[in-house]
């Protein structure tokens, strides 16, 4: 579903010359891509859709993976911890032994531990590892609050950092909209908004995947389009600034483990950890984050 997805937005967006499609099951993989090649004629761009094996991957300037199992309706992803592990071990062995010398995008859930394991098992340098870490969440909130607000959704700014999963949290001190912080935006018109409640948005954000598994059984489109915006920002150098899950060494005060911040993203695949000042509580709420992230790392770690 998710890689389908991805590749679906990249078609549509012209963001890749060729893509191919891999898969446990091979004839899975043909199909989708034979599927997904029956798009050329209805696009601006020719993208070269196959099917090929993890061990096809050698020339490849990104690998995208999706492979993993998912949560059940409101269960922590954290759940897939080892079954995820096994899988990224499984699948980064192959590429690597291609030759891949590229840049990893990572979707599989738990992301921000799986996209940390990647880095570990593939031995790259960590710019060139990328989760898609809280983009997604950061979205998610963007939509809610353009709703509330009646703005589009991009005139929105702002992050949701740390977990993708239970220990997430928004940075709300760096909200803003129109270039306004949303705190003073509420200060000013206390009258207009009584009902809105900071802790109701980050809590509504933060389960917004569940409100679409309990009705379909897994999100798609979404985190498709946000790998695919991560993609263009590096086959295009657009140094877009997007909240992925990016292994830290010293940001945020934080160490060996991964999570979602603000980056660059270029050419070079992370070109920058962008440090925000965050408040006292902020920090704390990180750090907190972190933790969970980190323990479950030390939980699947491996001598590698
Ligand atoms: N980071 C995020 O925001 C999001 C993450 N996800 C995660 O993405 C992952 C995939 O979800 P879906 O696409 O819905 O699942 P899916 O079941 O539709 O696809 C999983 C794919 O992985 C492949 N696969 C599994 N083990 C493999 C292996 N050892 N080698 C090669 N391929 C293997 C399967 O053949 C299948 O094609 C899950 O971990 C899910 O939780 C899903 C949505 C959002
Ligand atoms: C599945 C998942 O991680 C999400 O849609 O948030």
């Amino acid at each position: 579903m998710v890689g389908a997805g991805c590749a679906y937005s990249m078609i549509n967006q012209s963001i890749a010359d060729e893509i191919m499609m891999v898969g446990r099951t091979h004839e899975k993989a043909v199909a989708q891509a034979l599927d997904l090649s029956h798009c050329m004629d209805f696009t601006s761009h020719r993208t070269k859709v196959y099917a090929g094996t993890l061990h096809d991957c050698g020339d490849m300037d990104i690998v995208i993976i999706t492979a993993g199992p998912n949560p059940k309706p409101g269960q922590d992803r954290m759940t897939l911890l080892h079954e995820a592990s096994e899988i990224v071990r499984d699948i980064t062995d192959p590429i690597m032994a291609s030759g891949f010398d590229g840049i990893f995008i990572i979707a599989a859930n738990p992301v921000d531990v799986v996209t940390y394991l990647t880095w570990q098992y593939s031995g790259l340098p960590r710019e060139r590892i990328i989760g898609t870490g809280t983009s997604i969440d950061s979205s998610r909130l963007k939509t809610i609050l353009s709703d509330v607000f009646s703005i589009d959704p991009r005139s929105v700014h702002g992050y949701v950092l740390g977990e993708h999963g239970e220990s997430q949290f928004v940075a709300w001190s760096h909200v803003t909209i129109g270039g306004k912080p949303l705190l003073h935006i509420m200060e000013q018109h206390a009258l207009r908004f009584p009902e809105l409640s900071l802790d109701d948005v980050a809590l509504k954000t933060r389960d917004a995947g569940w409100e679409i598994f309990t009705r379909k059984g897994h999100t798609q489109f979404g985190i498709g389009n946000a790998l695919a915006h991560i993609a263009r920002s590096i086959l295009y150098d657009e140094h877009r600034i997007i909240a992925v899950s990016a292994i830290l060494d010293g940001e945020y005060n934080e160490q060996n483990v991964c999570a979602g911040v603000p980056a660059i993203i270029s050419g070079e695949g992370i070109q920058e950890i962008i440090e925000l000042r965050l408040e006292e509580h902020e920090q704390r709420q990180f750090h907190h984050s972190c933790q969970v992230i980190r323990s479950a790392i030390e939980q699947v770690q491996v001598m590698v």
